[in-house]
């Protein structure tokens, strides 16, 4: 089954497309901490792009800027060939957003969950039975539909999250930390999911804690107290952090990266 089948063929708006995030400078102060110390960094169409960095690094607050929900106070950027800072209405239609909470009602039940989304996301109401029919299938959780989603594993959860982030065929899907609390097999399906997501053109923006996940992107940003401290390929930041470590690991990479101190904010 094609994961990803749109419902409306509205591709027409003047955009440049040729890349699916692009920022520059980009800033975020709360009064005088500054939490996203002008970034820059761009995301190819399609791409699984990984950003990571320890608590407190600035990696939900970068989201919140790329999604349109805040602005930043410097710098620019670019989604789905919107401006998060004049298009973040547009930007919002564009995006899918996963968080680890996953976001769910959970005394609705999945079908309740999804008819609830299809609204938040104006998807065409005629739309509705079609898109209800093939986000179930997409999850597997057609047989639990009419259960409360309080009472379904966590797993089952994060499906039903992720299809309710896809129902309105978003370009690019932000995931912040979306493993986090689920067990290593559903760990590994979630991720084969993304994968095929991504063959289909999709482009996965992520977040994670678990750096055998990060080892999936094809791309990463390492962000350590608001300031990009890498940004390459697994490999290549594996061997540019740990030279003369053959045996080095992504680990190894972000623990020698993160413990070289900037003294900011300090
Ligand atoms: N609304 C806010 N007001 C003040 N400070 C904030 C606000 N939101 C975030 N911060 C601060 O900005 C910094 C970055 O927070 P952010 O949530 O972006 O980090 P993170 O990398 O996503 O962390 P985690 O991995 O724990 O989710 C933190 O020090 C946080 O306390």
């Amino acid at each position: 089954m094609t994961v990803f089948r749109k419902w409306t063929g509205d591709s027409s708006m003047n955009r440049s497309t040729d890349k699916a995030i692009a920022v520059r400078n980009l800033e975020k102060r709360f009064g005088s901490f500054v939490a996203v110390d002008r970034i820059s960094f761009a995301v190819q169409r399609g791409e699984i792009f990984g950003f990571l960095g320890p608590n407190g690094s600035g990696k939900s607050t970068t989201i919140r800027m790329l999604c349109g929900i805040l602005k930043p106070t410097d710098g620019e950027g670019q989604v789905a060939g919107y401006d998060i800072i004049t298009q973040p209405e547009a930007v919002k239609q564009t995006i899918g957003y996963m968080s680890q909470r996953f976001s769910l009602y959970e005394d609705l039940t999945p079908r309740e969950n999804i008819r609830f989304y299809l609204g938040i996301y104006n998807v065409p109401a005629g739309s509705w039975k079609d898109r209800i029919d093939w986000v179930l299938d997409l999850t597997r959780l057609r047989e639990v539909r009419n259960a409360l989603t309080r009472s379904l594993p966590p797993g089952w959860r994060q499906r039903l999250a992720l299809g309710c982030a896809l129902l309105h065929s978003p370009e690019v899907l932000f995931l912040d930390e979306p493993t986090a609390g689920v067990d290593p097999i559903t760990r590994r399906h979630f991720w084969d999911f993304i994968r095929r997501l991504a063959m289909e053109g999709i482009t996965i923006f992520v977040t994670t804690h678990y750096m055998d996940e990060a080892r999936y992107c094809e791309n990463i940003v390492m962000l350590n107290e608001g300031r990009i401290v890498a940004a390459d390929s697994p490999e290549n930041i594996i061997q540019t952090a740990c030279p003369g470590r053959p045996g080095a690991t992504l680990d190894d990479a972000f623990v020698a990266l993160m413990t070289r101190k900037s003294g900011k904010n300090s």
